[in-house]
């Protein structure tokens, strides 16, 4: 077999496309500019200034078309660099297969596979593409996305040769043929080679989920933010409603009452808010790279800032996964080379995963295997937690079996004495065997149970039924040293508000010798056997008050992780095998290792390139990071921005001109948003760090209806002082407010951006760069040769002094009703 050519490949790979689920990323550029146009507000605005055009005012719709294109330009770019960033992250973690291309085995983007392509699959990957097997050894794979069925199901070469393999691929594909594996199966146990048939969206999968695609669900926060954007839409609607109303109650012009209406609508959408959002966390996954943790779904930072309950498997986490063989015992306790020699049987011929462990078995020591021959073995599952082979020698034949002590014993009738005799298992050997294993698990010692078992010479194969009646051998006992690091990690994650509960398949003496070593106390603990006994609605009652799951299986671990949700929770969860994948994928943030098997990468939302969990800490921060400038945002656009569009709705009801011009007005929101694009980069203060971040309406609405009138207070005040002091007529009306209006509106991000004396917390440069800038943009403006076209006369110098007043009293008046709010906020 020597796969195909790369010629040949690369031109099928022009031909199909690449493998992936969704083509749609590679939108040109033009239609991805353009979809930034979708907001109807744009549309309608865009419509209303065009039959401005008509109607005479040519120069007016220009400028208004010229300002709506530069705010979706600077939306578009900052969005898309954001977004390619993110691609570029993910890549690194991409999965690849080992494929035969000119004849050599080369590891692979999956993306990169063409039908034709030979693909070698081993277990803990995933089937890339719909394939047909060429070869297949004890192989089992794991179809529950696409059938539902739970259980392995085990898939057989019966295609002799690759043509007919070929032929039978442009034939049907039928889920349940025995010879075909499918693009989102696992492989559970085996080894297999095979000719892939139909990739992307042409393969099974592709076909039911393009519509449905793999999305993850919504976030608290993505659902936060849109309740968010309802509550801005409602009020936006009530005010366009109302100026339009007043507008033509009092006989203004239609179509200019219409346009001032819209641009009302526009300066009060929060619509930078989305872009706002995928920069920060943009920066916030760059900043976690350099940590050596990649992030495949930005959103996940936001969730990390949530998470409140960190789930994690011991192995390699707790532990460093660095495992030695240190005894091999029979029943009397004392160090037997025959149990040595069928673990190292049982691990030699295992053909699943091989775990940790059996690395060990065969690290230890260079058995001679050679007389041995391979008939069959029945692969390891996270049920059954225990593998068999079925090996022969001279003619004899053996069913080795390995696995979790209390069921290996239980499964025995018999055992060998020191003697090397085979004796029954009465009651009191099996005390006594029972009381060897804990104390050596007491030990912080690692056990796996080894038996066999004769069986006839013609015994064709080895079936789970077979795993009766076994011959007790002894245990082979390991040594998994804690992680000097994590000890002190766990303190760090616990002193930010983040429970850690520890979730294994591991025995409870064990895994809480761990934690005494790591320092971490044992509040309670559930095991699986209690956790089986118990519903979904008992299990959320006791699910708070353990932090120890011990000998749980991949389902369990799930419950636990459903449970955990259903109380509230944001829950994390850090694992790395075959048995995490289900867990990975329901957390809120699923996390694993670089390490680990295909399927548990393909389920988390994060990876982390060294297993250090002193970085996960890093991650929470970051997470809470980029909340803290989302919140500074979104309290800026209700609380400053909001009480300004409010302000020029009253004032239309008392001014006998329209109080800015809708050019104006998307002017104003132009700059105002310019001088926030810096925002994401702004720095936090670091008590609001400290505590899991979750989305709060009543807070926003609260902190809006407690700052927004002062904004509005103040606007009113502006007014008089121009009316009155000035005898201001429309055009220098409309400037004066202009700049007030943004003074007040950006300047305030510093007093709104920490809860701490404005004075007292640092802005980041380039925030007070842009807001500086873009004030002192708008002071300058009406001196321009441009301010005729926007409709601008130069202020009076007096007006500066006044405008000075009147920001200094504003911000003041602002950091005073901040600091009541806080205070009350925390008292109640
Ligand atoms: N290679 C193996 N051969 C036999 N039995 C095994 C093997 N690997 C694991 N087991 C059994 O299955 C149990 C569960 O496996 P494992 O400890 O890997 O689960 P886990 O939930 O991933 O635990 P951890 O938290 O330590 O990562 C083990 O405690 C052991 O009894
Ligand atoms: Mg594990």
């Amino acid at each position: 077999m020597n796969g195909l050519t790369s010629l040949v490949a690369a031109a099928r790979l022009r031909q199909y496309g690449p493998n992936r689920l969704q083509p749609a990323r590679q939108r040109a550029l033009l239609l991805q500019f353009l979809a930034h146009f979708k907001n109807p507000l744009v549309l309608v605005l865009l419509a209303a200034s065009g039959l401005s055009a008509l109607t005479g005012d040519v120069t007016g719709a220009l400028i208004i078309g010229v300002i709506v294109l530069m705010s979706v330009t600077l939306d578009f770019v900052q969005s898309y660099r954001a977004g390619r960033a993110a691609e570029q992250l993910a890549l690194q973690v991409a999965i690849t297969a080992t494929v035969l291309r000119d004849g050599q085995r080369r590891e692979l983007p999956v993306t990169e596979l063409v039908p034709g392509d030979v693909v070698l699959l081993s277990a803990g990957n995933l089937v890339p593409a719909d394939a047909r097997l060429l070869e297949a050894d004890d192989f089992f794979v794991n179809q529950a996305q696409l059938t539902g069925e739970p259980y392995p199901v085990e898939k057989r070469a019966s295609l002799p040769d690759q043509a007919d393999a070929e032929q039978a691929s442009s034939q049907a594909w039928a889920l349940d043929a025995a010879d075909a594996v499918f693009m989102g199966s696992s492989v559970v146990s085996g080894s297999a080679s095979v000719l892939i048939g139909r990739t992307g969206s042409t393969s099974a999968l592709g076909q039911i989920a393009v519509s449905l695609a793999d999305k993850a669900p919504p976030t608290a926060f993505e659902i936060g933010t849109r309740h968010f954007g309802m509550l801005i839409m409602r009020l936006t609607f009530l005010l366009v409603l109302f100026t339009l109303l007043v507008n033509v109650a009092l006989h203004r012009p239609l179509l200019e009452s219409f346009l001032f209406a819209v641009a009302l609508a526009v300066g009060l959408t929060p619509e930078l808010l989305p872009m706002v959002v995928s920069v920060t966390l943009t920066r916030g996954a760059l900043r976690m790279a350099a940590l050596k943790v990649i992030v495949k779904r930005p959103s996940a930072i936001q969730d990390m800032g949530a998470m409140d309950v960190l789930c994690t498997d011991k192995t390699g986490t707790l532990t460093e996964a660095k495992i030695r063989l240190e005894r091999h015992v029979d029943a009397g306790g004392q160090d037997d080379p025959h149990v040595l020699e069928l673990a190292y049987l049982n691990s030699y011929f295992e053909s699943g995963l091989k775990s940790p462990l059996d690395d060990a078995i065969l690290a230890h020591g260079e058995i001679d295997v050679s007389a041995w021959t391979k008939i069959d073995e029945v692969p390891f599952d996270f049920e059954r937690r225990r593998v068999s082979v079925l090996v022969q020698r001279a003619g004899a034949r053996r069913l080795v079996v390995k696995g979790a002590p209390e069921d290996i014993v239980r499964l025995c009738t018999h055992y060998q004495d020191s003697a090397d005799a085979t004796v029954a298992l009465d009651a009191a050997a099996r005390v006594r065997i029972t009381q060897l294993f804990d104390s050596l698990s007491e030990e912080g010692f690692r056990v796996l149970g080894i038996a066999s078992r004769d069986v006839p010479g013609d015994h064709p194969h080895a079936m789970v039924s077979d795993e009766s009646e076994l011959v007790f051998a002894g245990f082979a006992a390991f040594l998994d040293p804690p992680k000097a690091s994590a000890g002190e990690a766990l303190k760090a994650l616990a002193a930010s508000g983040v429970a850690v509960k520890i979730v294994t398949g591991d025995n409870e003496r064990v895994t809480r010798h761990v934690c005494t070593q790591l320092g971490v106390a044992i509040e309670g603990v559930l095991t699986g056997t209690e956790l089986a006994a118990l519903n979904d609605d008992a299990l959320r009652a006791r699910v708070e008050g353990a932090n120890l799951f011990c000998r749980v299986n991949p389902a369990q671990k799930n419950r636990i992780l459903l449970a955990l949700k259903g109380r509230g929770h944001v829950v994390g969860y850090l694992g790395d095998g075959i048995n995490d994948a289900p867990s990975l994928h329901t957390a809120d943030v699923g996390i694993s290792v670089e390490g680990a098997v295909d399927v548990a990468k393909q389920a988390a939302a994060m990876i982390l390139l060294e297993r250090d969990l002193m970085v996960l800490h890093q991650g929470i921060l970051e997470g809470r990071r980029t909340f803290g400038n989302v919140m500074k945002y979104i309290m800026m656009a209700t609380s400053s921005n909001f009480g300004n569009m409010f302000s020029m709705a009253a004032a239309t009801l008392f001014l006998p001109f329209l109080p800015m011009l809708p050019m104006q007005i998307l002017l104003n929101n132009l700059m105002y948003d310019v001088s926030e694009i810096t925002l994401p980069m702004d720095n936090v203060d670091e008590e609001n760090l400290a505590q899991p971040k979750r989305w709060d309406m009543t807070f926003i609405r609260n902190f809006m209806l407690t700052i927004g009138p002062i904004s509005s207070l103040f606007d009113f005040l502006t007014f008089y002082l121009l009316l009155s002091l000035f005898n201001a007529h429309e055009s220098l009306f409309r400037t004066g407010w202009f700049v007030e209006s943004i003074a007040t509106q950006v300047l305030v991000i510093f007093v709104i951006r920490t809860r701490r004396n404005p004075l007292r917390s640092h802005p980041n440069r380039w925030l007070v760069l842009t807001s500086l800038g873009v004030v002192v943009t708008a002071m300058l403006l009406p001196f321009t040769p441009l301010a005729p076209y926007l409709g601008f006369t130069p202020l009076p110098l007096s007006y500066f002094g006044l405008l000075g007043a009147l920001v200094v009293a504003y911000l003041l008046m602002v950091e005073g009703g901040k600091q009541w709010f806080y205070r009350r906020a925390t008292r109640a």
